[in-house]
C-alpha cells in the first residue's frame, strides 16, 4: 500500500510521521515491522522513530511512537513538539494548545508563532516526574535514590533513575566529549535492573542554570537529542543538589530549556520543531 509520510526533526531527533486515524494501515501492516525498515539510514527513510497520529477517546488525539529498533516507547518529548506542530499546521487540530494521549499518560503540548505567523517554537507540558522504583522500573539498591550503585563490567556506576513516563538513567561525568556513550550508554540500557531497558543521560553541570548532556537512547543509539531525556536529567541535577530547577541544556542538537515547577510537579519543556520533507512510500 502507498502511505504518506512527513519527516520531522526536533534538535536533530528525526521521526517518521503517519496518519492512520482511519487504522488502514495497521490493518495491513504492523508498525514496528515499518519502524525497522522506515527507519534504516541506507535501506529506508532514515529515522530515530516513528510516530503515528490516531484517534483517541479520551483526549484531542492520541500519539503512538515506535524506536528504529521497532520497540514502543511510552513517550517521546521532541516527538511530541513535532507532532504538535504537524498536526496545527495540517490543520488536523485547530487550537494552538491541546491534550494528547500518550503510554506516559495526558501531555500537553501549546504551539507558538513568529511575526510570519509561522509555528517558532513549542512548550510541551510533560507531566509529572516519577522517583519510585515500581514506576520507573528500577529493581536495583535505592538506599540513596539519587545515586544508585549499578556494576557495568567491573566498574561501580552511580546513576539517578528517572521516569518521564519512559525510564532514564541519569549519570553525571566530568566531560561528556570524552565520554564513549555507546560503551557505557549500551550495558546500562540493558542492565538487569532495568527490566523495561533504559534511555542513559551522561551529564556534565556547566552552572546552577546550564549542563551538557549526551544520550545514549533505549531502542535508537546516541541521538543527538533526548527531551525526556532532558527532563529527567533537570530533575536528577536538581536533586542531587547541582542545579535549580529552570535549567538550559546544550545537547549536540541545540538547546532545550526546561523547567520544573515545584509546586505543581509539572515539567516543562521548550524547543524548536523543523519540517524536513513529506513524501509517499509504498510500504
Ligand atoms: N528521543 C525521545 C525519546 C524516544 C523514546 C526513547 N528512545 C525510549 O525508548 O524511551 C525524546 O525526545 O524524548
Amino acid at each position: 500500500m502507498d502511505v504518506n509520510f512527513s519527516k520531522m526533526e526536533g534538535l536533530g531527533n528525526d521521526f517518521i510521521f503517519m496518519d492512520d486515524r482511519t487504522g488502514a494501515i495497521k490493518t495491513h501492516l504492523n508498525y514496528p515491522d515499518i519502524a525497522r525498515r522506515l527507519c534504516h539510514r541506507h535501506f529506508g527513510i532514515g529515522a530515530d522513530g516513528i510516530i503515528l497520529i490516531l484517534n483517541s477517546h479520551t483526549e484531542d488525539i492520541r500519539f503512538r511512537i515506535f524506536n528504529a529498533d521497532g520497540s514502543e516507547a511510552q513517550m517521546c518529548g521532541n516527538g511530541m513538539r513535532c507532532f504538535a506542530k504537524l498536526l496545527f499546521e495540517t490543520g488536523i487540530i485547530d487550537r494552538p494548545e491541546f491534550h494528547v494521549e500518550t503510554l506516559a499518560g495526558r501531555v500537553t503540548p501549546k504551539v507558538f508563532f513568529d511575526k510570519e505567523n509561522r509555528v517558532s517554537s513549542v512548550r510541551v507540558d510533560m507531566g509529572e516526574p516519577a522517583l519510585t522504583p515500581d514506576k520507573i522500573p528500577f529493581t536495583g539498591l535505592l538506599s540513596d535514590a539519587v545515586s544508585c550503585p549499578v556494576t557495568v563490567g567491573d566498574d561501580t556506576v552511580l546513576l539517578t533513575p528517572v521516569s518521564m513516563g519512559n525510564p532514564h538513567a541519569v549519570v553525571f561525568v566530568p566531560d561528556i566529549r570524552a565520554m564513549d556513550v555507546e560503551k557505557t550508554g549500551t550495558p546500562i540500557e540493558n542492565h538487569p535492573c532495568f527490566p523495561e531497558k533504559t534511555n542513559v543521560e551522561f551529564i556534565e553541570i556547566v552552572n546552577e542554570h546550564e549542563i551538557n548532556m549526551r544520550v545514549w537512547e533505549r531502542g535508537a543509539g546516541e541521538t543527538l537529542a533526548c527531551g525526556t531525556g532532558a527532563c529527567a536529567a533537570v530533575v536528577a541535577s536538581h536533586l542531587n543538589g547541582k542545579t535549580g530547577p529552570e535549567v538550559l541544556v546544550h545537547l549536540a542538537g541545540g538547546d532545550l530549556s526546561i523547567y520544573w515547577d515545584k509546586k505543581t510537579n509539572h515539567i516543562y519543556k521548550t524547543g524548536p520543531a523543523t519540517f524536513v520533507f513529506s513524501g509517499k512510500i509504498c510500504l
